[in-house]
């Protein structure tokens, strides 16, 4: 992050994120180093391998899109290791003023939820991301200290509401017209609401896959009223298309940001490969 960002005197990340999506598109590339992606790039599934794989997204396709999303089990896998080449990452492309989204899925009660805001969130901690993904199962407001800390240092906060995978439709549907997806993504909006806002885009924002097709509309949720970012997975490796966002996301599309991994990842490590890969999804995305 810039330094006059990391001071707080900066933009928030909502407004960040709108002015590199207008530059860039709706693309983030999620930066997952799977143990068969390793092997196919050639690299070894260890720690030298994931800070290769890392640098090598970064440098090829990093300054061409909106943000990168590291996703953080693939780095916790080798231990303390993995989590400096995460560092390593997170650094670079800070330097470069790359947004990052960390992907860690963190939810914990209050006061351990304080120190993981502060783990992705605070100015000076070794792994501070632009924003970082959260699990609101623990009750939407236990996120608060994450909330808050985004808020005071130009951060954001991704918050799932309706996940990729078919199985969230279990625990998220839940609740009929009074739905748990719905009760999140009225709190996230809420939140965008109140917040002191300098741009046009709030920087709470939502986690909702590209898969979950006509979901949205039949809960009744109101993304275009969030008036923050969508983070969308799904594209690609699970089955989603451009027009499935379309169609999912209606007239909140412009808020989304659609993310891929594998499907781009697999283009690689020939960094024109992986240019070439961006460049057809952000094609897609823009029909
Ligand atoms: O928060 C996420 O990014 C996420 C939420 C969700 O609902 N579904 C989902 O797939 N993801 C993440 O997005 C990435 C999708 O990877 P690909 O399927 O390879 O594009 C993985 O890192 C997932 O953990």
């Amino acid at each position: 992050m810039p330094d006059a960002a990391a001071a707080g005197s900066a933009a928030s990340f909502g407004t960040r994120l709108r002015s590199a999506m207008q530059k860039h598109g709706q693309l983030c590339v999620g930066i997952d180093p799977h143990p068969a992606l390793l092997e196919s790039w050639g690299l070894n599934d260890d720690a030298d391998g994931l800070e290769r794989f890392s640098l090598t997204v970064l440098e090829a396709v990093g300054e061409g899109v909106a943000a990168l999303k590291p996703q953080v089990a693939l780095f916790e896998r080798h231990g303390s290791r993995g989590l400096a080449a995460l560092e390593k990452l997170l650094a670079a492309a800070a330097a470069a003023e790359v947004l990052t989204i960390a992907d860690a899925k963190r939810g914990d009660i209050g006061s351990t939820m304080a120190a993981y805001a502060h783990a992705w969130l605070a100015d000076g901690s070794p792994l501070a991301a632009d924003a970082v993904t959260l699990s609101p199962y623990l009750g939407y407001e236990s996120l608060r200290p994450a909330l808050d800390l985004a808020a005071g240092t130009g951060r954001g906060v991704f918050v799932l509401a309706l996940t990729s995978n078919p199985e969230g439709a279990s625990v998220q549907h839940a609740g009929g017209a009074d739905s748990v997806a719905r009760r999140i993504v009225e709190a996230a909006s809420a939140d965008n609401a109140a917040a002191d806002r300098d741009g046009t885009l709030g920087s709470v924002g939502l986690v909702v896959g590209a898969t979950v097709a006509d979901a949205p509309a039949q809960l009744g949720l109101d993304l275009a009223a969030l008036n923050g970012p969508v983070l969308a997975p799904g594209l690609g490796a699970q089955g989603a298309t451009g027009a499935d966002l379309r169609r999912t996301f209606g007239r909140a599309y412009g808020n989304v940001l659609a993310t891929s991994s594998r499907e781009i990842l697999r283009a690689g490590p020939d960094p024109q490969g992986l240019r070439s890969a961006v460049e057809s999804t952000l094609e897609m995305l823009a029909d």
